[in-house]
């Protein structure tokens, strides 16, 4: 594809190419040249993964991010004429994490996804409001604790066994939650993904949520998927691009999948899928 150019396949394990769709763990690297051709790029491919998945089941599970390349990334889905292809009543849209804001400030993550694109779906595209799962704010619960409570339960309603859904065994210890088909992340220039932080207790955490408290990235309140809800998805999309985040995903991509040392640093560097994981990098990211 030329808009991969200069693609260059990379995986912590030997042997694997950009065309393997199969192998546990494997994380290719996809560079592309600017961050408004990443976005449109991870737009279609999006779009293209949700119109494959849905040739062979349905519903289709999508984690959006927050931050500035996910966001983007929306608004290029939103333009696309690709939108009027697939059946937005078979989409179910999750989110990685949230700030722990009320309804409609416009630093929630909910927000600026709707603002992008989410509104547009509900209202042109058919995409039923009971398929938006938001992560709570204090606008419906006290505490991130029970934000983060409220959304397991939510996670739980339509997990793996809930769904019928044979395509992914569950490991011993895997949170109830649904087979996420794509779970996008971004990535903070300090190795962060969702809001999980360097050294923070939610690096940790089990179960499907955390709470989170004393975020370096403002606001300081957050609610969050865990480690091992985000490795419950079939595949996991890291969108990062800048300068600023070449460090990071050189040290994530440096490390053996999930080693625990490795995570403590470099956060992104356990966001791994169980059939693909891929970063999707601007070149200054890759650089
Ligand atoms: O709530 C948030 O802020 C996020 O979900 C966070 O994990 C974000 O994705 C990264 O910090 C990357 O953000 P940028 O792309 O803006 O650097």
């Amino acid at each position: 594809m030329s808009e991969d150019a200069p693609a260059a396949p990379v995986t912590s394990r030997a042997g694997a190419s950009a065309g393997e769709d199969a192998r546990p763990g494997a994380r290719l690297v996809v560079v592309h040249p600017d961050p408004a051709v990443l976005a449109e790029a991870a737009a279609a491919r999006l779009l293209t993964r949700i119109l494959d998945v849905q040739s062979v089941r349905s519903p289709v599970h999508v984690v959006l991010t927050g931050g500035t390349v996910g966001i983007r990334t929306l608004a290029r889905v939103a333009e696309s004429s690709l939108l009027a292809a697939v059946d937005w009543s078979g989409v179910h849209l999750w989110w990685g994490d949230e700030r722990f804001l009320p309804d409609g400030d416009p630093d929630r993550n909910e927000t600026q996804a709707r603002d992008a694109l989410v509104d547009a779906l509900v209202a042109e595209h058919g995409l039923p409001e009971g398929n938006v799962h938001p992560m709570p704010g204090p606008s419906a619960v006290g505490s991130p604790e029970e934000g983060a409570a409220a959304y397991a339960a939510e996670l739980a309603r339509f997990a793996a066994g809930g769904t019928g859904d044979p395509g992914v065994a569950a490991d011993a210890g895997t949170p109830a939650v649904p087979a996420f088909d794509v779970l996008l992340l971004g990535m903070g220039p300090d190795g962060h993904v969702a809001s999980l932080f360097p050294g923070h207790e939610g690096l940790t955490a089990s179960g499907a949520t955390v709470g989170v408290h004393g975020s370096p990235k403002p606001p300081p309140e957050r609610v969050s998927l865990t480690f091992d809800a985000i490795r419950a998805a079939r595949e996991v999309w890291i969108v990062a691009a800048g300068a600023e985040k070449a460090a990071q995903a050189a040290a994530a991509l440096g490390t053996t999948d999930g080693t625990p040392g490795a995570v403590a640093d470099v956060p992104a560097a356990g966001a791994v899928g169980r059939s693909r994981t891929l970063w999707l990098l601007d070149t200054a990211a890759a650089s």
